[in-house]
């Protein structure tokens, strides 16, 4: 199951140690100066324990960070062309890349190109010439405070107990899946998986393991989808939800059938089961070609009657309909 970087006590982790773990890869550090010198001299402190970038220039360095999104900038404030004032501003103007924290490395020492920097959106302010130590330590405390904020976005689409995307991220996916396919024209399937006779999975066995039964399921669907645009999220208590962009009534349908045969090979026992000895899944899929007439909220409806429907037939099984 996916680390969600939670400590023992359900608190998001919040060492500078167990953040790095978490993120996977070396912390991506640009350094931006008009001087060559001045980057080599921050490079040297940092090349061992960062992956490093350098630019000369603002603008250049403004498409670096579109590129590379690194975890932190050091910025110059003086230099050709736009200065590191207004290439903070511009970065903090930008949605996508005002999560990078900016500290300004600058010969000014006065109060006001301080106020200026921190003003503009910086997080800190270093003067050259610099200590090493003074910018490992200053850079470290803001990484970590970057790569904290990071994690709790994440957490905060996240499933607590399967590692699955949430309800609150798969509605605000699945509508700008939706308003996608209505812009280019291609279908979208929504898959809806509920485990059955699930109420008396737990009074049999314990809610416990009736948490361990859907952190399972949740696995065993997450193994059907390939395609990096497929979503899958924790819907409601026992219900899992699938989007599949660009995919037609015959591809979902393989791809339900897929996850029904999927969690019964897990073999879990449920003796209380009208379906058979072994936890099932029932599916109901629904897929569309949105058109101007036709709501987001149409194709969860049909996908529950389907669901309904599988349900009604005697479970363990899918059923699709094209809306
Ligand atoms: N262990 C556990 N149980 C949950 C969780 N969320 C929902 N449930 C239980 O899931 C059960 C769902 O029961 P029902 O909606 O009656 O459906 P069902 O028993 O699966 O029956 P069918 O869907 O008709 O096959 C309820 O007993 C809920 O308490 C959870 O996070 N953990």
């Amino acid at each position: 199951m996916e680390d969600l970087g939670l400590t023992a006590d359900g608190a998001p982790a919040h060492d500078h140690g167990s953040l790095l773990r978490l993120l996977g890869r070396r912390p991506r550090l640009l350094l931006v100066d008009d001087q060559p010198l001045n980057i080599q001299a921050l490079y040297q402190v940092f090349s061992a324990d960062y992956q490093v970038f350098m630019s000369t220039h603002a603008s250049q360095a403004l498409a670096l960070c579109r590129d590379r999104q690194p975890d932190l900038l050091l910025l110059d404030v003086e230099m050709p062309g736009m200065d590191g004032y207004e290439l903070c501003r511009e970065l903090k103007r930008s949605p996508d890349l005002r999560g990078i924290p900016v500290i300004f490395v600058t010969a000014h020492q006065d109060a006001e190109a301080e106020t200026r920097g921190l003003e503009a959106g910086a997080v800190d302010f270093i003067s050259k010439p610099f200590n090493a130590g003074v910018v490992r330590a200053r850079v470290k405390a803001q990484l970590s405070l970057k790569l904290q904020s990071d994690l709790l976005r994440r957490l905060a689409f996240l499933d607590g107990l399967t590692g699955l995307y949430n309800r609150r991220h798969f509605d605000e996916r699945f509508e700008l899946e939706f308003q996608r396919a209505r812009r280019t024209g291609a279908p979208l399937s929504l898959v809806l998986a509920d485990v059955d006779f699930f109420k008396r999975y737990n009074d049999h066995y314990g809610h416990l393991a009736g948490d361990d039964c859907l952190r399972r399921v949740a696995l065993a669907l997450k193994d059907c989808l390939k395609r990096p645009g497929d979503l899958l999220s924790r819907y409601g208590g026992e219900e899992f939800a699938c989007v599949l962009p660009e995919t037609d009534l015959a591809g979902a349908l393989a791809v339900a059938t897929g996850m029904e045969q999927a969690v019964r090979e897990q073999q879990m026992a449920h003796a209380h089961s009208d379906a058979g000895a072994e936890v099932t899944i029932s599916l109901g899929v629904a897929c569309v070609q949105p058109h101007a007439g036709i709501e987001s909220a149409q194709l969860i409806t049909t996908a529950d009657e389907q669901l309904y429907r599988a349900k009604a037939q005697g479970r363990a099984r899918a059923c699709a309909i094209q809306l």
